[in-house]
C-alpha cells in the first residue's frame, strides 16, 4: 500500500527538472548552505552531518551515519531523525537546480528500522517542477548503496526569496549569517539565479 496523497502527484502542465549549468559536477561535494544547519552544518554538535554529493542529471547521493545521539528506541534511529535525512538529501537537491525552496510537504515511508552505528545510504532525484513547485522523491539504503530500502519519501519542495530567511529567522542568527562572509557567498550564489 502506498498511501501517497494526490498534493504530491506532479500537475499536468510540470515540466523535467533542469540541471543549472553552474552546477556541482558529477561526483563532487555539495558544501553545506549553513553551518549550524541540523541536516549538513559542521556547527550542529548533534546533527547529522550528512555529507551530499551531486550526482548524474538532477540527483545526488547522501550519507548518513547514526550517531547515539539520534536513537529514538533502544539502539535504534528516531524516525524523525530519519526524517530529517531525507529531507536535507531532498533539499540538497536545489543546488543543481539553483534554486533555493523548502520543504512545503514529505511523506515517509519506515520500512525497516535503523540501529545506532548504521551507515544510511540515500539517493534523491527531482522529478518535475511546476512553477515555483518542486517534486522529489529519495530513498534510504542500509548495507550498502544497493542494499535494502529502509526509508523512503516523496517530497514537495517550494521556491523562495532569500527574504523567506530574513523576515522570519530570528535575528541573532540572521545578523550573524549576514556578518559572514562564506554565508553571504551561499545566499549569492542562488540570487544570480537567471
Ligand atoms: C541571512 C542570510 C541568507 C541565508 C540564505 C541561506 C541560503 C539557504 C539555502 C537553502 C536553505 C534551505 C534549507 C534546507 C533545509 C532542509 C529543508 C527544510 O527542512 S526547510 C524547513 C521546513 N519548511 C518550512 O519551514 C516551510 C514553511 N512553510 C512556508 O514557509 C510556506 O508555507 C511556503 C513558503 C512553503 C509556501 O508559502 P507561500 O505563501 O510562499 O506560497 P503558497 O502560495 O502557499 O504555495 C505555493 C504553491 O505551493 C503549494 N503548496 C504549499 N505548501 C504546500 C503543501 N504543504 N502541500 C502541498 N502543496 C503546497 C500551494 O498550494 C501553491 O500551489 P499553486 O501555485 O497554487 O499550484
Amino acid at each position: 500500500m502506498s498511501g501517497r496523497t494526490t498534493a504530491l502527484t506532479p500537475p499536468a502542465d510540470a515540466v523535467k527538472p533542469e540541471r543549472h549549468p553552474d552546477a556541482p559536477a558529477p561526483g563532487e561535494i555539495i558544501g553545506t548552505h549553513y553551518d549550524r544547519c541540523f541536516g549538513c552544518g559542521d556547527g550542529a554538535p548533534h546533527g547529522l552531518h550528512l555529507v551530499t554529493r551531486a550526482g548524474e542529471g538532477v540527483r545526488v547521493t547522501a550519507e548518513f551515519t547514526v550517531q547515539e545521539a539520534h536513537q529514538g528506541a533502544p539502539g535504534l534511529a528516531h524516525g524523525g531523525v530519519l526524517a530529517s535525512a531525507l529531507d536535507e538529501t531532498l533539499g540538497t537537491l536545489n543546488w543543481l537546480l539553483r534554486v533555493i525552496a523548502v520543504t512545503g510537504r514529505l511523506e515517509t515511508d519506515f520500512v525497516r528500522p535503523v540501529p545506532v552505528g548504521t551507515v544510511l545510504h540515500l539517493e534523491a532525484e527531482a522529478v518535475a517542477v511546476a512553477d515555483r513547485k518542486i517534486y522529489s522523491t529519495a530513498t534510504g539504503r542500509i548495507g550498502g548503496p544497493d542494499g535494502p530500502v529502509a526509508v523512503r519519501a516523496d517530497a514537495l519542495f517550494i521556491e523562495v526569496k532569500v527574504d523567506h530567511f530574513m523576515d522570519n529567522g530570528r535575528p541573532a542568527e540572521i545578523d550573524a549569517a549576514l556578518a559572514d562572509p562564506d554565508q553571504l557567498k551561499v545566499a549569492r550564489a542562488f540570487e544570480v539565479n537567471p
